[in-house]
């Protein structure tokens, strides 16, 4: 299990419930999508888990380390190089000799490979996304928390992320695990499982493609080509 939500509420100051006695379960490493209405709880629920916001009732229970990735990487990325953005996500008590070939090994693992000095301004959406990814990775995150990664994006760059975090999240050694937020119904087809929430309630995963034919059936009398 990697991460645990049982009967988890978190109201605002307004007296609104964002989240109401709210049930997850992430059993395992992979790909997990959610969906759901604007208004629904998804950032809330994102920042709960980070340890942002502070539930009121309810117990979370997580075994790794999360990181969040916003939909604008502007909003995270901080200082002017790849390489030196790196430094600053990199965990404590590491030996300073080991930093550039672990900045250059993570770059590589995001397909950055030689961007160490490469400036900010001179990313893409998709390299900062991705960039972004390399972070949470170097971070030592266990669980990435993408908060709709890919609403910039171009349709084939969407689709150039998604691989890489399906990736990433099935690979043999250290898979890591992805609670993924789309409105995109074309992405549900790369998850683990997928979930739709509600008014501050999450529904039990489904097969990705369950879900989007249930969200988008096929009219009456027309097959799937
Ligand atoms: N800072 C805030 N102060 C008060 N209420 C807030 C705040 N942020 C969000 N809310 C409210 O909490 C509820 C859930 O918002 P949240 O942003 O979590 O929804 P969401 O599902 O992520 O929506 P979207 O798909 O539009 O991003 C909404 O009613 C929203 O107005």
């Amino acid at each position: 299990m990697v991460l645990r939500l049982e009967q988890v509420s978190f109201s605002w100051p307004s007296g609104h419930n964002a989240l109401w006695k709210c049930n997850l379960i992430v059993p395992k490493p992979g790909l997990w999508m959610l969906l759901g209405k604007n208004g629904s709880g998804k950032s809330t629920l994102f920042r709960v888990v980070k340890g942002l916001l502070k539930h009121q009732s309810g117990c979370i229970t997580c075994t790794s380390k999360t990181a969040l990735v916003f939909q604008n990487p502007d909003h995270q990325l901080l200082l002017p190089t790849c390489g030196s953005d790196l430094r600053l996500q990199m965990p404590a008590g590491l030996v300073p000799d080991t930093y550039q070939y672990i900045i250059d090994r993570t770059l590589s693992m995001v397909g950055l490979e030689g961007f160490a000095e490469r400036p900010l301004y001179s990313l893409s959406g998709g390299q900062k996304q991705r960039l972004a990814i390399a972070g949470a990775i170097l971070s030592e995150a266990g669980l990435l928390l993408l908060d709709e990664p890919s609403a910039f994006l171009d349709p084939e760059t969407q689709n150039d992320l998604l691989e890489l975090v399906s990736s990433l999240c099935n690979r043999n050694k250290f898979p890591l695990t992805a609670l993924w937020i789309t409105h995109r119904l074309e992405e549900l087809d790369a998850c683990t499982g997928a979930a739709m929430m509600e008014k501050g309630q999450i529904s039990n995963w489904i097969e990705g493609n369950q879900l989007r034919m249930q969200l988008n059936p096929l009219p009456f009398g027309q097959v799937k080509g």
